[in-house]
């Protein structure tokens, strides 16, 4: 017994020996509370996976008497991503494994994930019934935002009367119907899903955010007609039997204020280890606040919090504030439980100067009246007897480099020129390409692939390379158009204008091969039973395919229809999980009414006036970095990611640091945005800080985007191990999301961003 424990002493000390300094002192944790503040490739993630392995052994074998009747409390680790998440325990049941230890003690969870386990075990305390509740995420255009914006029109008749008459009225007609419209369709939906969202994760009540708005405070009149949308939206979700991410945590919240319910999960979970904590809301941190404390005192925390506050890139479009961790981080440090990681061994030291440059820079930008952008906490390179094998390797070439291309084309030629001389000599090298908008990725994906086309010299696929596009889920939301395409054919083969528009869909989709559709489509009839077999194979094959299709509205029931047609589409695997997802959503909407016309028109309501959220199959991490593989993603998606060549494309001042855009239809309601405005009053608000007027908010939501922006090319900028790639080419799309490469839409000069010409690569 004694040899056991002595050797799984040693054992443990071993893994310990692979820390370095400050994730030591997340593997020494034995209670309370602790914050963990890391640059990019410290070993944030691996820290905290050994000291989860650690700490779940030591506390098995801390109770020597087990408790009956009680299942032994666990270590929850939360993080923000599925994906994450994954990661994560793969990570601890190695640990575990050397340790010789059961792969037991610990679960990880996402932070939403986790709030619905509680929500969903507690259905009196949550006041969720998941069973008969669905949960939505509303966004502009969803229906439940219309209607609430509809009731609230109606309801206050005066108030909207006075914001279309806003700055230099005139009286017109044609101009009160423009801006009833703007007002209906764009600004009054985005300040419901901005403030709302905003409001409801700091946990406020509608009633809260309308007494905010009304004891005699300046500049809130905003915030009042938001507290009446919120108040509407709130009815309207009831009504709906909706719930939305928000009511999850509310819920979970809920259910842990009964006495009963808090201390059956304390005594579940010994501690919470929280991962990427500068990324949570308000009310998140509460959850997980909740959940650390210990069941005899509601004070007492068993917390690690390890984040990176240089890492925040969802502050603009999330509730997540980043000031809650660097509160965190300043209360520990004066209670001396705060624990930095400077040393990385992520990148070769190239790339970590060039990057530490990068961060002075943008921190000698923003002015000393804002809330910088960084914490200066310059990466610096690991001591020679670091533990990490092959930390900071050597450079390929000096580690940085610079390009200027002509446009976006060349820009595409010279990643894929580059990655094949690269490839010739170190075959095993990974690769990722990080951009800005996932319209960015689909174009190279799509010129990458089919180098011909486009006029590129540079075949990567030759070489045996894989192109990964990581941004498929992006493009999952065309399915509901691809089948309606297909359905609307079914119902009425001979309309010459859906056969036109099928054969085009199998066209692009590259399923038929290319034909000449305008005349074949003009006589559907014809083209489905010619009288003789006279075409082309090409002809022959597409006729084919469309009786096909034709054949299976007959022998297959509607549900199984839409399955049918995703394989005919040779649909991806999360491409025919979102075409089942659409059938049980389908399936619910019509209940009892299920014919081809009605799925028609339902898909047609959908579109019009719905966005459908594709279905992401458990991403895995590592699909993301393997080698013959280039994997092109968003700058947001690489988070927590590396690889050894890192190409960044397409930095171009407009779209990196370039203002927020207020919508040009509603100048008439002042300077900037108002649903941002609002949101930056209500943040002031909610930190008991005067309310600033419109043109301050303005200038503050500005300076956050800024901000932000800084941050997010830092996060992309520390992903590569030994090569970073930067180019900014000459002639770009004025504004990625209309621009069409197939059309060849022309493009215009842009501006390369500032920090290329400012910071020596050298
Ligand atoms: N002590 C260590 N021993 C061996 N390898 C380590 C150690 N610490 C970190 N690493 C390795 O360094 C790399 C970066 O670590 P990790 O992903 O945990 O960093 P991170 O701080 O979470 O990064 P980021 O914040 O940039 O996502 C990983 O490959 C990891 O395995």
């Amino acid at each position: 017994m004694v040899q056991a424990h002595q050797s799984l002493q040693i054992r443990i000390n071993s893994l310990r020996d692979t820390l370095r300094t400050g994730q030591v002192e997340m593997a020494n944790w034995r209670g309370g509370t602790l914050a963990v503040s890391a640059v990019p490739g410290s070993g944030k993630s691996y820290g905290i996976s050994v000291a989860a392995a650690i700490a779940i052994v030591q506390r098995i074998h801390q109770r020597a008497i087990p408790l009956q009747s009680q299942a032994p409390p666990e270590l929850l680790l939360v993080t923000f991503t599925r994906s994450a998440a994954l990661h994560l325990k793969r990570q601890i049941r190695r640990h575990l494994a050397e340790l010789q230890q059961p792969i037991t003690g610990f679960t990880v969870q996402t932070l939403h994930g986790m709030a619905l386990g509680i929500a969903a075990q507690h259905p009196l305390q949550s006041g969720l019934n998941l069973e008969q509740l669905t949960l939505v995420s509303p966004y502009r255009s969803h229906r439940l935002i219309q209607t609430v914006i509809d009731r609230w029109i109606q309801a206050h008749p005066q108030t909207f009367q006075d914001l279309i008459e806003q700055g230099g009225w005139t009286g017109e007609e044609a101009e009160r119907l423009r801006r009833q419209s703007v007002l209906r369709t764009d600004i009054l939906p985005a300040l419901a899903t901005l403030v709302v969202r905003e409001a409801k994760s700091s946990g406020l009540s509608p009633a809260d955010l309308m007494a905010l708005s009304t004891q005699g405070r300046e500049n809130s009149a905003i915030l009042a007609t938001a507290a009446a949308l919120y108040e509407n939206y709130q009815s309207e979700l009831l009504a709906q039997r909706c719930i939305d991410y928000e009511d999850m945590i509310l819920g979970a919240l809920r259910s842990l204020q009964d006495p009963s319910v808090r201390e059956q999960w304390q005594r579940r979970i010994f501690a919470v280890f929280e991962d990427e904590a500068q990324d949570s809301s308000p009310l998140q941190a509460k959850l997980v606040e909740s959940l650390a404390a210990t069941p005899q005192d509601p004070q007492t925390l068993n917390l690690i919090r390890v984040g990176d506050p240089n890492q925040a890139i969802n502050s603009t479009f999330t509730p997540a504030n980043p000031a809650l961790f660097r509160d965190f981080c300043h209360h520990q440090t004066l209670q001396g439980k705060f624990a930095p990681l400077h040393h990385a061994g992520r990148s070769s030291l190239a790339i970590i100067r060039y990057v530490n440059r990068y961060m002075d820079w943008a921190l000698q930008q923003s002015p000393a009246t804002t809330d910088p952008p960084f914490i200066r906490q310059h990466i610096q390179p690991v001591p020679p007897e670091d533990p990490q094998p092959q930390a900071n390797p050597l450079p390929i070439g000096v580690g940085i480099e610079q390009y200027h291309p002509l446009d976006i084309f060349q820009t595409a030629e010279g990643i894929a020129q580059r990655t094949l001389a690269l490839i010739h000599d170190q075959p095993d090298l990974t690769f990722a390409v990080l951009v800005r908008e996932n319209r960015q990725a689909q174009f190279l994906a799509e010129v990458l692939s089919q180098p011909a086309i486009y006029g590129l010299k540079t075949d990567v696929t030759s070489a045996n390379l894989q192109i990964l596009d990581a941004g498929l889920q992006a493009r999952l939301t065309t399915v509901p158009q691809d089948l309606l395409t297909l359905l609307k054919f079914i119902a009425r083969p001979h309309s010459s204008m859906h056969l036109n528009a099928v054969l085009r869909l199998l066209s692009d989709r590259q399923i038929i091969a290319p034909l000449a559709i305008d005349q074949h489509s003009a006589y559907p009839e014809q083209f489905l039973y010619p009288m003789a077999e006279e075409d082309l194979p090409e002809t022959r094959s597409a006729r084919s395919l469309c009786v096909k299709l034709l054949r299976s509205r007959w022998e297959l029931p509607l549900y199984q229809l839409l399955s049918f047609l995703g394989l005919a589409l040779q649909y991806e695997p999360e491409e025919l999980a979102t075409a089942d997802k659409l059938v049980q959503h389908l399936l619910r909407l019509n209940q009892g009414k299920n014919s081809l016309s009605q799925w028609i028109q339902s898909l047609e309501e959908l579109l019009r006036t719905e966005r459908f959220d594709g279905v992401e199959l458990d991403p895995d991490q590592q699909d993301f970095c393997r080698d013959r593989q280039i994997t092109i993603m968003t700058m947001h998606k690489a988070k927590g990611l590396d690889w050894d060549v890192v190409f960044l494309p397409f930095l171009h001042e407009s779209l990196l640091f370039g203002p927020l855009m207020p919508l040009a239809q509603a100048r008439f309601l002042g300077e900037g945005s108002l649903p941002e405005v609002a949101r930056q009053q209500l943040r002031a608000a909610v930190q008991g800080q005067p309310i600033p007027n419109a043109a301050a908010a303005w200038d503050q939501a500005q300076q956050l985007k800024t901000a932000e922006d800084y941050r997010l090319l830092y996060v992309a900028m520390t992903r590569p191990r030994r090569l970073l790639w930067l180019s900014a080419c000459d002639q770009a799309p004025h504004r990625w999301s209309h621009y069409s490469w197939q059309r060849q839409d022309p493009l215009v000069r842009q501006r390369p961003c500032r920090f290329l010409n400012e910071i020596s690569p050298l």
